[in-house]
């Protein structure tokens, strides 16, 4: 028979399975019981619309059989099972959401291998690290030849036509010999499998069924003498070993925070614990339950297309939907989670649950909740949230400014942005309330990075006058200041903007005779640098530094970079009009006068590198490069 060769990555975690030192070995029924469990799920959804199926939900189960002699650990399902194909797909390849950003993680740190098995949902293969052989045989819904999967380990595996009479799955573990580390032959004793069970699989909502070997004592004969002795006898008898209360149907004070973290790592594929749950019961005009988590860091698929928001959905204990996307709007959709409600109906379609009442509601209160929680954490773990907001906050951002900005009020508690005051984050709350009273604005300022808009020569004076500036440096942060316009009425306020500082009269008096003193060199700088920019100006917002720009109009010089990697086609017509603003008291702008006066092709060349020097801080590209280190080598002749 041919033996087919696993994909590469599988058998880079293949290996990894079979030569594990992780003293948790244990876990591997956990991986397969849930297996079993899902594949359980979706036939028992199809059986809801599909007669054929010919199975009531009280038919389906897992059967657990340990066989000592054989040395083999059996465990059955009558799920949907797996065709050829499938069985070569699903066990011959890893494609399973969180494989690749485990495979980064091993590649970056080996020795978090060990860690990482355990709390990762390793999956099928974590089933090597008891057994040297794995037998599969399944049979599909709808098919009638059943296959068998085989394989030995990482040299490869093979597939051959089977006998089964069910629909369903059948995995044989063949466990391997004891050793002096390590008794493998624990798996094959029923009460060390009874305690897995009820260790890792006691809420899996199907019963999970093994024959179990007893003894009891005899009933006493009824013409027993007086010197009778108890005798005692052996039986088999079928138990259910979980309780399969799903954990969210549990009351919330009897779920321990292990329970509630190893569920999440099983079913979401992360190997990290969630930084909150959030685990509801909702009643009034809709009952239901739900158990939500708020992951500790965001997905590597996150932000891609890829990434596919979503609650499971079940109705009473029937998983009817596995990612319900109109249960979570778009700011939340890093949250996972579990909804349950008996008020949808069992065989309700994707497209009639959209649009229903219930779904709305339910939708509703998760999100006011999931806001709370965040609030919370936002308030007494600040730690926490911050490492919230590094994962997510952009997400939240965007929310603020999705649909024409009908989230903002819900979103606008939640947001952080950086401050100059300690180089801290802040809320707009906190800022509001640190405001002294003479300080009329919100000021912002915008940039690639903190550091950068520090530095900022437009910043010094409002931050020489005590006022905190908040540091603006992702894109949609500009939009967000427009779209809020104001915090408790306080309006945002660039610090670009000339009346961001009110004046007096004789501030307003002096810069205006500054103005005109200066027009012939301001007209000078404009004819040298024609379109280059709209107007040059003596600024009013420049305290020691020579030079900066700033745009007039709607366009800000921000909004202008944003259209540029957006969209750098279109963005030719959304570009700012920039406005050459010079420093009348600098030591630049006293050089500059003189060679307007005195040598004027030396001060064609100081107007054309105060500009270039505005785009710099700026952060703008200079338009030409080489003409610019040309222009500066030629002034140091
Ligand atoms: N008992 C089974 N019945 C039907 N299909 C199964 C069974 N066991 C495994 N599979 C299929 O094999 C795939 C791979 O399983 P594996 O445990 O490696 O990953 P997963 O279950 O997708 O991810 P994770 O374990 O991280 O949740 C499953 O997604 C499923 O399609």
């Amino acid at each position: 028979m041919e033996k087919k060769q696993f994909q590469a990555e599988s058998k880079r975690l293949l290996d990894l399975m079979i030569n594990s030192i992780y003293t948790h070995k244990e876990i591997f029924l956990r991986e397969i019981i849930s297996n079993a469990s899902d594949a359980i799920d979706k036939l028992a959804y199809k059986s809801l619309t599909d007669d054929k199926v010919g199975l009531n939900r009280s038919d389906f189960k897992i059967v657990l059989t340990p066989d000592q002699i054989a040395r083999t650990l059996t465990i059955s399902d009558n799920g949907i099972g797996m065709t050829k194909e499938e069985l070569e797909e699903n066990l011959g390849t890893i494609a399973r959401s969180g494989s690749l950003q485990f495979k980064q993680d091993m590649d970056q740190d080996k020795k978090a291998d060990v860690d990482i098995i355990g709390q990762f949902g390793v999956g099928f293969y974590s089933a090597f690290m008891v057994a040297d052989k794995v037998t599969v045989t399944s049979k599909a819904y709808g098919s009638d030849q059943a296959w068998r999967w085989e394989s030995e380990g990482a040299e490869g595996y093979t597939i051959e036509p089977a006998e089964k009479a069910g629909v369903g799955t059948d995995i044989v573990l063949h466990i391997k010999a004891d050793t002096d580390d390590e008794k493998y032959g624990q798996y094959l004793e029923q009460y060390r499998l009874d305690d897995l069970v009820k260790k890792y699989s006691d809420y899996i909502h199907y019963p999970i069924q093994m024959l179990m070997h007893k003894s009891r004592q005899k009933e006493r004969p009824a013409d027993a003498g007086e010197d009778y002795k108890p005798e005692w006898e052996d039986y088999d008898q079928w138990e259910t070993l979980n309780s399969m209360v799903p954990l969210w149907q549990r009351p919330k004070n009897e779920v321990t925070a292990e329970e509630y973290n190893n569920f999440y790592k099983e079913h979401y594929g992360d190997w990290e614990d969630p930084m909150s749950v959030i685990h509801v019961h909702g009643e009034g005009q809709v009952e239901y339950k739900a158990m939500l988590y708020i992951p500790g860091h965001a997905p590597y698929d996150f932000y891609t297309r890829e990434y596919e928001k979503g609650l499971q959905l079940y109705s009473s204990g029937v998983l009817i939907m596995d990612k319900c996307a109109d249960l979570l709007p778009d700011h939340f959709r890093f949250v996972r989670g579990v909804v349950d409600s008996a008020d949808f109906s069992l065989n309700i379609s994707r497209e009639v649950l959209q649009h229903t009442q219930v779904l709305k509601i339910i939708a509703t209160n998760l999100e006011k909740k999931i806001k709370a929680e965040l609030l919370k954490l936002q308030k007494d773990e600040r730690a926490k949230y911050e490492t919230f907001w590094a994962a997510f906050g952009r997400q939240i951002k965007y929310g603020v400014l999705e649909d024409y900005g009908i989230h903002k009020d819900m979103l606008k508690d939640l947001l952080l942005f950086h401050s100059s005051k300690d180089g801290k984050l802040t809320t707009l709350a906190e800022y509001r309330q640190r405001m002294p009273e003479d300080q009329q604005y919100i000021y912002y300022a915008c940039g690639e990075s903190v550091d950068q808009i520090a530095r900022l020569p437009q910043a010094e004076r409002i931050l020489d006058k005590g006022y905190e500036i908040l540091y603006l440096t992702e894109e949609p942060d500009e939009f967000i200041m427009n779209g809020l316009g104001a915090w408790d009425e306080k309006s945002f306020k660039p610090v670009t903007d000339e009346d961001a500082l009110p004046q007096t009269d004789e501030e307003k008096a002096a810069s205006e005779k500054k103005a005109e003193e200066s027009k012939d060199v301001l007209t000078f700088v404009k004819e040298t640098l024609g379109d280059k920019i709209k107007e040059a100006r003596v600024s009013k917002i420049l305290k020691s530094g020579a030079v900066c720009l700033t745009a007039d109009g709607p366009v800000t010089i921000e909004m202008e970079k944003y259209f540029s990697r957006m969209d750098p086609e279109r963005a030719q017509g959304m570009k700012a009009q920039r406005v050459l603003e010079l420093n009348p008291d600098s030591g630049a702008f006293a050089a500059l006068r003189e060679a307007v006066d005195s040598d004027p092709e030396k001060a064609k060349k100081y107007a054309e590198l105060l500009y270039d020097q505005a785009l710099l801080i700026a952060g703008l590209p200079l338009e030409d490069p080489a003409a610019y280190t040309e222009l500066v080598c030629s002034l140091m002749k």
